[in-house]
């Protein structure tokens, strides 16, 4: 396990994370169409050609212990590409970026399951991953496969599973983990009003006991209701950094959505 609980560097610093400089670009080589012209030239062999994206550009910020942090911004601002960096599965491009503890994460939920294995061997092979030892990972699997509520599912292939019930096994296992850093992205609108209060009350849980939190999310409300701080992103920039009211206030007047409740929850 990666945790660093209690080590010498996190008592000094009081940190949980610290992103310094940070950049993040992603490199896609892709075949161009050729033109007739330029078949012809090339034996109708197409031309390779590189794009580059600035996922994020340049962030620099620090998460103390105890903080719930939520990012907020457009499509494509780079708050998913920020969690992957944060759960170290892509490494910076520039600059650094240090985690103390271990870093659950519920990133683009479904992902990483093997489709054709049952929720349950999806669990245990998700805990495994999570760094915890087999009798751990035994030990807690019916807590975990109980929590879903999705019954007799959880022994099916996960390829028959609803979106939902996917989401449902996905936040399941990350809150489960024990993990220092809870990671969540959109789980809030996964499931139906119950079981997002039962998640809800999970998180406020973990909260307390995680060394920190990130919560992306397009409802502004939970940003409000769930963070104590918060940050903007757009195009790959940190555009604010503050308390969750300021934050999604600035946010608002930039996008400029109106006030409405409805729209409130969805931007
Ligand atoms: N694997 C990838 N390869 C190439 N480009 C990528 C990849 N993943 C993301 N990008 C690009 O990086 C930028 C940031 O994407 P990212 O998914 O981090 O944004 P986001 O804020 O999470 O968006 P959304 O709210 O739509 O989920 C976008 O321009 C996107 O097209």
């Amino acid at each position: 396990m990666s945790s660093l609980s209690g080590s010498p560097d996190e008592q000094q610093t009081g940190l949980a994370v610290k992103v310094d400089n940070l950049s993040i670009t992603y490199r896609t080589t892709f075949e161009r169409k050729p033109t007739l012209r330029q078949a012809l030239i090339r034996f109708g062999r197409g031309q390779r050609s590189v794009r580059e994206v600035h996922a994020l550009q340049d962030l620099t910020f620090t998460v103390p212990v105890g903080t719930a942090m939520g990012i907020v911004g457009a499509n494509g601002a780079g708050k998913s590409t920020l969690m992957r960096a944060v759960a170290g599965i892509l490494p910076p491009t520039q600059g650094s970026i240090e985690v103390w503890g271990k870093a659950s994460t519920l990133l683009a939920l479904g992902v990483g399951f093997n489709k054709e294995l049952s929720g349950r061997e999806n669990i245990i092979l998700g805990g495994l991953a999570a760094g915890l030892s087999r009798k751990e990972v035994e030990e807690r699997a019916d807590e975990v496969a109980e929590w879903t509520e999705i019954g007799d599912f959880i022994e099916m292939p996960m390829r028959t599973y609803s979106s939902g019930m996917s989401a449902r096994v996905a936040f399941s296992v990350a809150v489960h983990m024990k993990p220092d850093i809870l990671m969540v992205d959109e789980a809030l609108s996964t499931g139906d009003a119950r079981f997002r209060a039962k998640a809800n009350d999970k998180m406020a849980e973990l909260r307390s006991s995680a060394r920190a939190m990130f919560l992306v999310s397009h409802g502004l409300n939970s940003i409000k209701e769930m963070c104590t701080a918060a940050i903007w992103l757009d195009k790959g920039r940190l555009m604010m950094e503050g308390d969750p009211e300021s934050v999604v206030e600035e946010y608002k007047k930039f996008t400029k959505v109106k006030k409405s409740a409805a729209t409130e929850d969805d931007v």
